[in-house]
Formats: structure tokens, C-alpha cells, sequence
């Protein structure tokens, strides 16, 4: 294991719960990990306290084995990407980068320096200030900064926010590949769950401070543990059923269950699982078309329902329809447990 980090807890305000409760999970040697939540819900702060910017109240960090919780930043070879970059406006790129290699001799500083710079495509641009670079220019300075000194792990907080939507993807798949490379282990805060699906090998879902799910991206949005971790990783309908073994009865009918189960449940079915056809006792309220795919809000018996279709699908508001389920459905707790509703964006 790589990092270790057990049981790692903060409060700032001694009238309010922790900002983060018993936190807990490891990393292999080069695996990259998302910390995936809303904002506010402590991931920041995780990673503060991972790089030593913080002292916990409570818990540990571990990095290949060895106790760091009370070293200061500086001495924990984890390197840090902040959210803005922190680059020094008034030194160079190439002096940037060299920052963080204090105590090496200046010539040996200089040429690790071109080094990273030339792994991320930046060595044209070494004599430039910050000031004159893009914001995906600056972020190649950034992690460069970072992984310098040939640190075993890197945190990125939220490191492709500012970026454009067209740049993003690009230089997303461009870090993931450096990183992965150079077999630096990664841990990355970010709100959105795209990014986290894609950019990670394993997922912790944050909610409150706490860890709600840790798994392969494929793992959290199939086998989604909670409500809230369904929800938060994609739209999904939850629904309540009486579980009998590998079945549920459920307002849809009996489905099969994705986890044998028995008693009182909440389900999960995600829109995608459910196909529409022509008559029934289905309602089509609100179609959503979104280019590549085609959303559905449909009511049946007091409830509503999303359903994704394809553009082929051509059902309009106040058409009936009956709905199929294609999937099984996941457990994803008890009768009480609860979500907002799910809604269109835009109808
Ligand atoms: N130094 C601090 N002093 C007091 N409260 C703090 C401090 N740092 C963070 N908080 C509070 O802790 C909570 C969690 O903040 P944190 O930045 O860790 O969340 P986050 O999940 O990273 O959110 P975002 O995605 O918006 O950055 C927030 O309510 C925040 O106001």
C-alpha cells in the first residue's frame, strides 16, 4: 500500500459535527483515486490533512508504511496540485518548478527542472511567467511543480475546474497517462462525477464528512450502496419493494434483484434500465433531448419516473406508454432511506 489513511478526522467549529468524520482508505502504488462529493462535504480537507497543511484531530497517514500524521508538508514526499495552480507570478516556469527542489545542488535543480518541464510539454515555455501562460498551461506547470521531486503521490484539487470543456477532457487523459507512467499514485478531489468515472481506478463517495462508498468507478454506479450514492452518480430511480430473496415486489411489478435480499427495501433502477413502449397505463409527462440521448419523465400510478431512450424513440408529452425493466434492480437500503426526487433539468 502506498498511502494509508485511517480514521482521519477534523472539526474547525466545536458547535458543528466534524467537517471530516473517520475517514478511511488506501492506494496502491500508482493508483489513482477520487475523492467524489458535493461541495462542502470535506474533500478539501482530506486532502489538507493528507498533505500536512492541517493537523488532525484524530486518525493517521501512512505513506509506504511509515507514520507521516506529524510531519510538516515539506518533508512528506506527497506532492500537491492546488485548485488555482499557486504558482509564484514573479518567478519563470523553469523557476517554478525548481521550487520545490531545494537542497539539491543548483546545476542538478536546473536539469530536473527541464526534465519535468519536458514531460509535460512545456520546455518552450520555461522562461515565461505565469502570467503569460493559459490556465491549461499553467496547470502543466503546476503538476510539473509537483511530481519534481519525484514524489510517490500527487493530490489534485479539482485541478481541471478551470479549465474549458474541450480542454479538459484532453488534458485530463494527458495527466492520468504521465501520472500512470511514472507510476505516481494519485488522489483527486473533484465534485463532478464524469470526471471521477473517468480519471479513476477506485471512487470514495463523500457525503457529511464521511465515506459513503469505495469502489471501481464500474462498482459505485452499478452497485451504488445508498441512495445518495446513486444519486450522485448519475440519475436513478428509487423505488420501494418487499425483497424475497432474489426478488422484489415493487410498484413496477416483481424484478429480479441485482443481491438476493428479504424485508421492506429501497431499489435503485437506473433510467437506462428501463425501455418504453407504445400503450399502457404510463403517462409521458416531459421529454429531455439531449443530441446522443433522449430522457422521458413518465407517471405511473402517483409515481414518476425517468427512462433514457434513443433518438429513434419518438414519444411526446401525453402519450401512453408502459414501461419494461431491463435490469435488475440494486438494493440501496432500507424502506425509509430517501432522495430527492429526480427531476428533467429542462423540460
Ligand atoms: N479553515 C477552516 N475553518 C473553518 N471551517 C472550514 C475551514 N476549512 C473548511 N471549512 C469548512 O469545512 C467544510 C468542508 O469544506 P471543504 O473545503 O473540505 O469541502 P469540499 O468538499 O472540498 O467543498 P468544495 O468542493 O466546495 O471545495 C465547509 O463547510 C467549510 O466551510
Amino acid at each position: 500500500m502506498s498511502l494509508r489513511v485511517e480514521g482521519l478526522s477534523k472539526r474547525f467549529n466545536p458547535n458543528l459535527p466534524p467537517v471530516v468524520q473517520a475517514v478511511s482508505f488506501g492506494l496502491e502504488p500508482g493508483e489513482v483515486f477520487a475523492l467524489l462529493g458535493p461541495s462542502g462535504c470535506g474533500k478539501t480537507t482530506t486532502l489538507r490533512l493528507i498533505a500536512g497543511f492541517e493537523p488532525p484531530d484524530a486518525g493517521a497517514v501512512l505513506l509506504e508504511g511509515q507514520p507521516i500524521t506529524h510531519l510538516p508538508p515539506e518533508r512528506r514526499k506527497i506532492g500537491f496540485v492546488f485548485q488555482d495552480y499557486a504558482l509564484f507570478p514573479h518567478l519563470s516556469v523553469q523557476q517554478n518548478v525548481a521550487f520545490g527542489l531545494r537542497g539539491m545542488d543548483p546545476k542538478q535543480r536546473r536539469a530536473r527542472a527541464l526534465e519535468v518541464l519536458q514531460m509535460v510539454g512545456m520546455t518552450v515555455f520555461k522562461d515565461r511567467h505565469p502570467g503569460e501562460l493559459s490556465g491549461g498551461q499553467q496547470q502543466r506547470v503546476a503538476l510539473a511543480r509537483a511530481i519534481a521531486p519525484g514524489p510517490k503521490v500527487v493530490l489534485l484539487d479539482e485541478p481541471f475546474a478551470s479549465l474549458d470543456a474541450g480542454l479538459r477532457q484532453a488534458t485530463r487523459d494527458e495527466v492520468r497517462a504521465l501520472l500512470k507512467e511514472n507510476h505516481i499514485g494519485v488522489v483527486l478531489v473533484t465534485h463532478d462525477q464524469e470526471e471521477a468515472l473517468s480519471f479513476a481506478d477506485r471512487i470514495g463517495v463523500m457525503r457529511s464528512g464521511k465515506l459513503e462508498q469505495i469502489g471501481t468507478p464500474e462498482e459505485v454506479y452499478e452497485r451504488p450502496a445508498t441512495p445518495f450514492v446513486a444519486q450522485f452518480l448519475g440519475r436513478t430511480n428509487l423505488l420501494p419493494g418487499e425483497a424475497l430473496g432474489r426478488e422484489a415486489n415493487t410498484p413496477l411489478g416483481r424484478l429480479p434483484l441485482a443481491e438476493p435480499a428479504t424485508g421492506a427495501v429501497m431499489l435503485s433502477l437506473r433510467p437506462e434500465h428501463l425501455r418504453l413502449e407504445a400503450g399502457g397505463e404510463g403517462l409521458v409527462l416531459a421529454r429531455e433531448f439531449k443530441g446522443h440521448d433522449l430522457t422521458y419523465r413518465v407517471r405511473l400510478e402517483n409515481r414518476e419516473y425517468l427512462v433514457y431512450a434513443t433518438s429513434g424513440c419518438s414519444f411526446r408529452p401525453g402519450d401512453r406508454v408502459q414501461m419494461r425493466v431491463i435490469a435488475p434492480a440494486v438494493v440501496v437500503g432500507g424502506p425509509s432511506a430517501e432522495g430527492p426526487v429526480p427531476q428533467l433539468s429542462q423540460v
